[in-house]
C-alpha cells in the first residue's frame, strides 16, 4: 500500500486533514500535540473513487525510505509521549561495528589484534591540527594497510576516503611514501587533477593510526568486470579508460615514480564527473625510478617479465601491467592468470610467442629458476646462435622445473585454449545483432587492439612502448588502423605535463621535494618513550642510506626491526618517528639537534651523493628513497648486495609482498581470509559461448587462417622491432597461426569457427571459472554485495559514458534483481557472447539493513547460495551496509565544495589552515548514487 500512491510524497502536507486530526484530540492532548503530531498521511482518509467515468488516476511507484526507517520515524517522540519520563541518550545506542574482529586487545582497546583502529558508525577520526573531523559510515575496503572508510567531512558537506593504516611502524612508513608520492604527483606534476590521479586531501595521525583522507571515489574497474558478468567491456570504453590510463602513466613516468602495482582493483571509476572517468589509486607500493629496491613487487597477473626474473626495472613494467588490463577489459578475464611465477612465465611464453631477450636473461637474478642454459661455450657457435637470433636459454619443462626446485609449480587451468594472443584476441564472440558494416569495423579495431597490446605486453622492456608511445596507437586515438604502428623513438625523458622541477631545498629531503614538511611547526618535538611510534633507536648500519620518512625500516628483528625512519650512521645518528604527524620524523643527531630540514652541514655528514628524482635531493637527502631503501626489510648483511642509488637495482621483496619473502607486511600477513574467492560454476565458457555465437551469430567470430595465410584485412605481426625480440628463434615458434592474422571478420568465414583451427575439444576443458583464476574468489563476497548499489553505480556510469543502454534497466533502482536486469538489458557496455556465468536466484536470506537512509536491496537475493550467515567479505561480522553514500540522507545542496586542505607544508602543498583553498579542479562533489564497492583483495595473486 504505501509503495503506491497517487503521486503525492510523503513530506506534502494535508491542512485540512491535520486540522481535522487536531479537532478530533482531546483537550488534555492537545497541548502536547502541537509540539508534535502524526505525521498527516498516515491517517489521511480513504478516498474511493466515487465516479466510475472518471479517469482513473494514474498510479505510480514512489519509493521511499526503507520499511524500518519508517515504522521508527519520530520514535522517540513517540516515546516520550508514552512516558514523560523517557530520556533519550545517544550514548546508549549499541554500536555498529565496522571493524573485524571488533576486539579491542591492542593501543589501549582501540585497535584489534590485526593492529587495525576498531571502527563503528559514527566514530570520529580527527585531525588535530585543523580539528577536521571524519565521521565514519562505512567502510569502503580493506588493503594490506588498513581499512578504508568512507567518512563525512561536516565542514566542507562532503565525503572522502580514508584510509586509516595499521598501527604498525612499517605499515605507517610504507604509508608516509603513498602519502609522498601522491601529494607530490598531486601537486607538483598535476594541480589542475587532469591526469587520473586520485587527489589526496589530507592526513593525519589519530589513535596512532596514520589515516590519509583521499577524494571519493567509486568501484573499481575490476568490480566492473565482475558485474558484467566477467564479459568483456565494450572496445570504445577499453578505448576510452586506455586514453585515461595512459594519462596517468605518463605523468608518472614524467615524475619518474612507478607505481608497482597497477591492476584493475587500483583504478576507480569516478563518477562525480560527466563523462565519467577513471582513477589510479594504491601508491602504497610505489617507488621512485631511481630507487627501485624490492624485486618482490607487482600483483602476479600484472608481473612483468623483468620482475619474474628478478631483473632490474622501470617504469616499463607498469606499461606491462598496463597491457595485461587492456587485454582483461577486453577480454573479461585476466589474460595471464599464472597461478605461480612459473605458471604464469608459461603463459606469457605461449601466448606471446617469444621469451625475455637473453640479455636479460643473463643478468637476472632468478633466470636459473625458470630456464636451462642451451647455449654453447664455443663462442663461434654463440655467435652463430646469435646472429640467427637463437636464444641460449630455454624455458624449464613442469617435470624440470620440479626437479629443480623439489616441487611441483601449480599450474592453472587454460582458458583461452593454447591460443597466442592474436587469436585470443579475434575470436573473442562478437556482440550479437551487429551490422555486417559493424562487424567489419569492430575486426578493424581489434586489428588494432592486438597491435596496441603487442607494444605494450612486450618482453623486452627497452622495446616496450612508453605512455607518450602508447597513447598515440590508433587504438587510443580512434584514428584508422591501416598497418603495424611504429611509435616514434623517445629520448629517454619526455616530459607530459608542465616541466616542473623539483624544488631542493637545503636539508629539505624528499619531505620537502615531495611537497611535505619533515619540520611542522611544533611538530619536531622530543622522543615520547612510552609510545610505540617513538622509540629512539640506533641505527645500526653505518653508511647506508636510511629510509627516513620513506618505507619503513623493518628487518625482522635485526636491529632495525622496530624502527622505522632510520637513517645515517649509528655512531651519529639516531632515528625515531614521531607519531604527532607523518611528517613528524625526526632524525636526531646525538647531540640532541634536530637534523631534519635545518642543518645543511648534515648532509655533509651523511654523504649524501645520490639522486635527482622528484622527492629526492641531491644535495641533501639523496640516498633515502621515496618508498625504498635497501636497509629496509632485509637484515644489514644484505644491504651489501644492493649497490647505493643505481637506477634499477633489485632488491628485497616490497614490504607489502613480503610474506613469501619473510616480510612481515607481505598480504597473508595483514591477517585476512576474506575475499577468498571459491569456484563456482560459469554456465558458459569461451568456447560454448564461442560455439553459441557461431550459430546465433552466424559466424561473426573471426576466423584465424592458421597456415599463415590471410585473408581480407591481414596484418602480419612479425615484422615490427618491438614485437619479435625473439621469435625468430625456432624455440619459440608460434604455436598456432603465427602471427599473420585475419581482421577478425571475414564474410566467407561467417561459419567458419571449426575449421578456424579452434579445438572445441580442448577448450571446452577451459571453462573460464572465476574460481579458478582468482584465488580469492568467494560467492560470499558476491554474497555481501548490495545490488541496488552495483545498479544505481551501474546506471550512473552508464549515464555518465553516455551510453545508450543502461547495463541494468532502472527499475532495479527499485530493488529488483540485478541479474535478472543485467541479462535481459540490451548491454552496449558488454559483449553479449562473452563467457557468462548466470546467477541462479538465491534465497532472500539476508536481514533488512537496519540503515534508515537509504533503499537498498540485498544482493543475496540474486546470488546462488543462501547469505544468511555468510560472513561479510572484508571477513567481518555480518554487518549490515548502508548506503549512506551517495543516497545519503543529505541534500544535494550539501554536496558542495569539497575544501578539504593540503597538509601542512611548509613551501610545497598549501596550508591546512586555509579553508578556501581547493584541490584540484573537481570542488564540486555533485550527488551519484554510486556506491563505493569493496575492492577485492588479492593476495593470492601476490604470491
Ligand atoms: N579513494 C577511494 N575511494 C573509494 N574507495 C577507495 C578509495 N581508495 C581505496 N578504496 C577502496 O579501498 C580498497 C583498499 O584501498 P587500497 O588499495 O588503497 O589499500 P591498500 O591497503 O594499499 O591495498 P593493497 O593491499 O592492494 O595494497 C580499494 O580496493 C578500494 O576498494
Amino acid at each position: 500500500m504505501d509503495e503506491v500512491c497517487t503521486g503525492r510524497r510523503e513530506e506534502e502536507s494535508l491542512p485540512q486533514e491535520s486540522e481535522a486530526s487536531e479537532s478530533s484530540t482531546s483537550a488534555s492532548s492537545s497541548s502536547r500535540l502541537i509540539s508534535w503530531r502524526p505525521r498527516a498521511l498516515a491517517f489521511r482518509p480513504c478516498s474511493p473513487i466515487l465516479d466510475t467515468n472518471a479517469k482513473p488516476q494514474h498510479l505510480r511507484v514512489v519509493v521511499r525510505r526503507p520499511l524500518v526507517a519508517r515504522l521508527t520515524k519520530d520514535i522517540v517522540e513517540i516515546y516520550q509521549i508514552c512516558n514523560p519520563k523517557f530520556h533519550y541518550s545517544e550514548e546508549l545506542n549499541p554500536k555498529r561495528f565496522l571493524t573485524s574482529p571488533s576486539t579491542g586487545l591492542l593501543n589501549d582497546g582501540c585497535d584489534n589484534a590485526n593492529s587495525d583502529l576498531i571502527l563503528t558508525v559514527n566514530y570520529s577520526l580527527v585531525n588535530s591540527d585543523t580539528k577536521r573531523r571524519y565521521i565514519v559510515k562505512d567502510i569502503l575496503g580493506h588493503g594490506t594497510f588498513g581499512q578504508v572508510a568512507k567518512c563525512w567531512v561536516e565542514e566542507t558537506n562532503s565525503f572522502v576516503a580514508v584510509k586509516i593504516i595499521k598501527n604498525l611502524p612499517a605499515y605507517y612508513q610504507q604509508a608516509l611514501v603513498e602519502v609522498s608520492i601522491l601529494t607530490t604527483l598531486n601537486k607538483k606534476f598535476d594541480p589542475e587533477d587532469k591526469h587520473h590521479i586520485v587527489r589526496i586531501y589530507d592526513y593525519f595521525v589519530y589513535q596512532r593510526h596514520l589515516c590519509i583522507a583521499f577524494e571519493l571515489l567509486e568501484t573499481n574497474l575490476y568490480e566492473l568486470i565482475k558485474l558484467n558478468h566477467f564479459r568483456g567491456l565494450s572496445l570504445s570504453i577499453v578505448q576510452l579508460f586506455s586514453k585515461q590510463i595512459l594519462r596517468g602513466l605518463a605523468l608518472m613516468k614524467d615524475a619518474g615514480i612507478i607505481h608497482c602495482d597497477l591492476k584493475p582493483e587500483n583504478i576507480l571509476l569516478c563518477t562525480s564527473v560527466k563523462p565519467a572517468e577513471i582513477k589510479i589509486i594504491d601508491f602504497g607500493s610505489a617507488c621512485m625510478e631511481d630507487r627501485t629496491v624490492y624485486s618482490y613487487i607487482q600483483s602476479r597477473y600484472y608481473r612483468s617479465p623483468e620482475v619474474l626474473l628478478g631483473y632490474q626495472y622501470t617504469t616499463a613494467i607498469d606499461m606491462w601491467s598496463f597491457g595485461c588490463i587492456v587485454a582483461e577489459l577486453f577480454l573479461g578475464l585476466p589474460l595471464f592468470p599464472g597461478a605461480s611465477e612459473f605458471d604464469l612465465l608459461r603463459r606469457m611464453i605461449k601466448i606471446l610467442g617469444g621469451q625475455p631477450p637473453d640479455y636479460i636473461l643473463r643478468k637476472a637474478k632468478n633466470t636459473s629458476k625458470f630456464f636451462k642454459f642451451i647455449g654453447s661455450i664455443n663462442r663461434e657457435e654463440r655467435e652463430e646462435n646469435h646472429r640467427s637470433n637463437c636464444s641460449m636459454y630455454q624455458v624449464l619443462t613442469e617435470e624440470e622445473y620440479a626437479a629443480r626446485e623439489s616441487k611441483k609449480p601449480s599450474v592453472g587451468k587454460e582458458y583461452f585454449n593454447h591460443m597466442n594472443l592474436e587469436a585470443i584476441v579475434t575470436k573473442y564472440p562478437y556482440r550479437k545483432n551487429l551490422a555486417e558494416e559493424e562487424l567489419v569495423k569492430e575486426s578493424q579495431v581489434r586489428l588494432a587492439l592486438i597491435d596496441f597490446l603487442r607494444g605494450l605486453v612486450e618482453f623486452d622492456p627497452a622495446k616496450r612502448w612508453s605512455p607518450l608511445q602508447a597513447s598515440k596507437h590508433p587504438f587510443v586515438t580512434g584514428e584508422p588502423f591501416t598497418c603495424p604502428y611504429k611509435p616514434v623513438p623517445e629520448t629517454p625523458h619526455m616530459p607530459v605535463s608542465q616541466n616542473v622541477k623539483v624544488d631542493h631545498h637545503p636539508a629539505g629531503g624528499h619531505w620537502f621535494a615531495a611537497g611535505l614538511s619533515p619540520n611542522i611547526s611544533g611538530r619536531n618535538r622530543g622522543v615520547m618513550p612510552n609510545s610505540p611510534h617513538y622509540q629512539l633507536m640506533s641505527y645500526v648500519h653505518p653508511g647506508s642510506y636510511g629510509s627516513l620518512g620513506s618505507h619503513g625500516s623493518y628487518s625482522e628483528g635485526l636491529g632495525l626491526g622496530s624502527s622505522y625512519g632510520s637513517y645515517g650512521d649509528s655512531s651519529n645518528f639516531h632515528a625515531f618517528y614521531s607519531p604527532a604527524g607523518p611528517s613528524g620524523m625526526n632524525i636526531y643527531a646525538q647531540s640532541g639537534i634536530s637534523i631534519l630540514g635545518n642543518s645543511p652541514d648534515t648532509r655533509r655528514i651523511m654523504q649524501l651523493s645520490h639522486g635527482n628524482g622528484i622527492g629526492f635531493s641531491p644535495g641533501n637527502f639523496a640516498p633515502m628513497s621515496l618508498g625504498s631503501s635497501p636497509s629496509q626489510f632485509t637484515p644489514p648483511s644484505s644491504y651489501s648486495q644492493i649497490s647505493a642509488g643505481s637506477p634499477g637495482q633489485y632488491g628485497p621483496p616490497s614490504p607489502v609482498r613480503g610474506n613469501c619473502h619473510g616480510s612481515p607486511l607481505g598480504k597473508m600477513a595483514s591477517g585476512s581470509n576474506y575475499n577468498r574467492r571459491k569456484n563456482w560454476a560459469f554456465q558458459g565458457n569461451f568456447q560454448s559461448q564461442e560455439t553459441i555465437s557461431s550459430s546465433s551469430c552466424q559466424g561473426h567470430i573471426a576466423d584465424i587462417n592458421t597456415s599463415g595465410q590471410s585473408e581480407g584485412n591481414s596484418s602480419s605481426f612479425g615484422s615490427q622491432s618491438h614485437r619479435q625480440p625473439n621469435t625468430s628463434t625456432s624455440t619459440w615458434r608460434l604455436q598456432q597461426g603465427g602471427r599473420n592474422i585475419t581482421s577478425g571478420y571475414s564474410s566467407s568465414h561467417m561459419h567458419t569457427v571449426q575449421g578456424s583451427g579452434y579445438d572445441k575439444s580442448e577448450a571446452s576443458n577451459s571453462l573460464p571459472d572465476p574460481g579458478d583464476w582468482d584465488p580469492n574468489y568467494s560467492e560470499e563476497l558476491l554474497l555481501q554485495e548490495d545490488s541496488s548499489d552495483m545498479s544505481i553505480m551501474t546506471s550512473e556510469f552508464m549515464k555518465g559514458m553516455h551510453l545508450s543502454q543502461p547495463l541494468v534497466s532502472s527499475d532495479t533502482l527499485i530493488g529488483v534483481g540485478i541479474s535478472s536486469r543485467i541479462s535481459n538489458a540490451n548491454v552496449s557496455i558488454q559483449r553479449h557472447d562473452g563467457p557468462v556465468q548466470s546467477f541462479s536466484p538465491g534465497e532472500a536470506g539476508s536481514s533488512p539493513a537496519i540503515h534508515g537512509y537509504a533503499q537498498m536491496t540485498n544482493h543475496s537475493y540474486f546470488m546462488p547460495h543462501s547469505a544468511q550467515s555468510s560472513p561479510s567479505r572484508l571477513g567481518q561480522q555480518p554487518v549490515q551496509r548502508h548506503n549512506l553514500g551517495r543516497s545519503a540522507p543529505f541534500r544535494d545542496g550539501e554536496w558542495s565544495h569539497l575544501n578539504v586542505q593540503a597538509p601542512q607544508y611548509s613551501g610545497g602543498l598549501r596550508s591546512p589552515g586555509s579553508k578556501d583553498i581547493h584541490w584540484g579542479r573537481r570542488g564540486n562533489y555533485s550527488v551519484s548514487n554510486a556506491p563505493a564497492f569493496h575492492g577485492r583483495k588479492d593476495y593470492g595473486r601476490n604470491a
